[in-house]
């Protein structure tokens, strides 16, 4: 049997043994494990076919297994590929072509309603055809320059040989792989952050001395995006999850944040007020728990098994949430309401009740559009407390 051969019946049994319960880079990591013979070259191309497969979401799902890895091979393709000129010489003829043709050539059209059946539901503005399309390449990898560093960063980088993209004052666009870490060695420097992640901080108007609390704090992104506008901003960072707050300690620490006070919190549980340090903020980050539907160009295997139920469970959460945090704002103060979600069950009308429930004034909202520059697609909203 040929390495081709090889790979596409290792793809096959990886499509078919998953069954979407945890993330595909987890089951390709347990999978690579019990297949040692598999050295670092295959493991590779395993993994590029595997996400190939998923890449086109449930578009032309009725074909076989193997017979859909080389479609998805072959739309995602930019350039010519080994796999596919072994499998399909004449597909691989027109692997830079353009996607309208390569459809022609497969005889089967794009249909962006079956690749992604959620598109009923995207948020306004979001154009279904280019945003469906789009799951076909690989988002980018971006970092965000702290203050001050963007020019050592683009030094070290090119020394590195890195083929880098500037965008704005702060963001860099990286080929996805590139070894941040051991090219820039000091971590307090940058942060890996998408593109429209980095952009709703455009929407922090933090003044110096205010209290912010951070309430879906995580590893502490957008802590540190708001730290870096306004450094004087006593901050409270929380999450439900105990683990996520010792990574969030360990990056505050590699990025030299020191003042500031993290606590699990549940945001949904009766006793939340008992728990606060405080209980007026000047400004909260809501960055709620979502479907994550704008970032799926990097796990695309959500296409495939993301239930349309889900939504309507993840839109009552984040309802829960901004009705038990918003009380704890300051009159004047502005609550951040951020999703990376494309529907709008999550954004438009989570913003609706921001307004009609919780008393905020809007004043900003939207969508943040990564489809169409390699980003994640993000929303943000802020509301205002009269
Ligand atoms: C979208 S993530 C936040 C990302 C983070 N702000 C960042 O910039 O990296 C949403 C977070 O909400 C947290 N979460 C989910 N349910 C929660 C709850 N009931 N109370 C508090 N946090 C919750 C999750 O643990 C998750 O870390």
């Amino acid at each position: 049997m040929t390495r081709w051969e090889n790979y596409m019946n290792a793809a096959e049994k990886v499509i078919t043994g998953y069954d979407g319960s945890i993330p595909l880079h987890h089951y390709l990591k347990t999978f690579f494990k019990v297949h040692p013979h598999m050295g670092s070259r295959d493991r590779r191309w395993v993994q590029q076919l595997v996400y190939q497969y998923f890449r086109p979401g449930r578009w032309q799902n009725e074909q076989p297994v193997k017979e859909r890895i080389l479609l998805g091979v072959f739309l995602c393709a930019q350039g010519p590929d080994e796999l596919l000129a072994f499998f399909r010489p004449a597909w691989n003829e027109l692997a830079a072509a353009p996607l309208e043709q390569k459809l022609a050539t497969t005889g089967v059209g794009w249909n962006a309603q079956a690749a992604f059946p959620f598109l009923p539901h995207l948020s306004a503005g979001i154009d279904g055809e280019t945003f469906t399309r789009a799951h076909l390449q690989q988002p980018h990898l971006f970092i965000r320059a702290r203050p001050g560093k963007m020019a050592a960063i683009l030094r070290l980088l090119d020394a590195a040989g890195v083929a880098v993209q500037p965008i704005g004052e702060h963001a860099l666009a990286l080929p996805n792989g590139t070894k941040t870490d051991s090219i820039i060695p000091d971590k307090s420097w940058y942060e890996v952050q998408d593109l429209s992640s980095q952009e709703t901080g455009l929407h922090f108007h933090a003044k110096a001395g205010e209290h912010w609390w951070d309430c879906c704090a995580a590893s502490g992104g957008k802590s540190i995006l708001l730290l870096d506008k306004e450094p004087a901003v006593h901050l409270f960072a929380s999450d439900v999850r105990a683990s996520i707050l010792e990574n969030l300690k360990k990056r505050f620490a590699e990025a030299g944040v020191k003042n500031y006070s993290a606590k699990v919190l549940d945001l949904t549980a009766p006793t939340l007020r008992a728990q606060l340090p405080r209980t007026r903020f000047d400004g909260i980050i809501l960055d709620a728990p979502c479907s994550g539907s704008g970032t799926w160009g990097r796990t695309p295997e959500n296409i495939r098994y993301f239930k349309e139920s889900q939504i309507a469970e993840y839109a009552r959460l984040q309802k829960e949430i901004a009705a038990n945090v918003t009380p704890f704002l300051q009159p004047g103060g502005t609550l951040v309401y951020i999703t990376c979600s494309v529907f709008r069950e999550e954004n438009e009308e989570a913003v609706e009740y921001l307004r009609s429930h919780c008393g905020l004034e809007i004043t900003e909202s939207g969508v943040i559009g990564g489809y169409e520059r390699g980003a994640d697609t993000m929303f943000v909203a802020v509301g205002k407390k009269p």
